[in-house]
């Protein structure tokens, strides 16, 4: 059965999306974008900013969950300039010390509210 996630120190949905649902042991989470939960603005700037704003949201879904990084198996992330693949590694990196989750990256034509990088996440307990 699925169970839908939702926390308000995450960026609520900016579409027909749940933050997250979790069935059989298995926590999908929607594509996080670098919106502030308490402003419900995109405030972060630079690539390095808006990736820790969009990690800082991964966290509070997965805290929400009862999971954590450590359960993450497999990320997507994507990104408006692949310039920007560096920057966003570094920080995604700082989340992801040992065993690195499965991921996919790629550059795409835009990201939603013009933002510079989105990502997805999956968890499995
Ligand atoms: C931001 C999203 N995850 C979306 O629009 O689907």
């Amino acid at each position: 059965m699925k169970k839908i996630i939702n926390t308000e120190n995450a960026p609520a949905a900016i579409g027909p999306y749940s933050q997250a649902v979790e069935v059989n042991g298995m926590l999908y989470i929607s594509g996080q974008v670098p919106i502030n939960p308490s402003t419900g603005k995109v405030e972060a700037e630079d690539i390095t900013a808006q990736t820790e704003q969009v990690m800082r949201n991964i966290d509070a879904i997965l805290t929400q969950a009862g999971y954590s990084f450590s359960d993450v198996i497999k990320s997507t992330c994507l990104l408006a300039d692949m310039d920007d693949f560096k920057a966003m590694n570094e920080v995604y990196g700082r989340y992801y010390k040992e065993n690195p989750p499965a991921r996919a990256a790629f550059a795409v034509k835009a990201l939603p509210l013009g933002v510079k990088v989105e990502i997805e996440t999956i968890a499995a307990k």
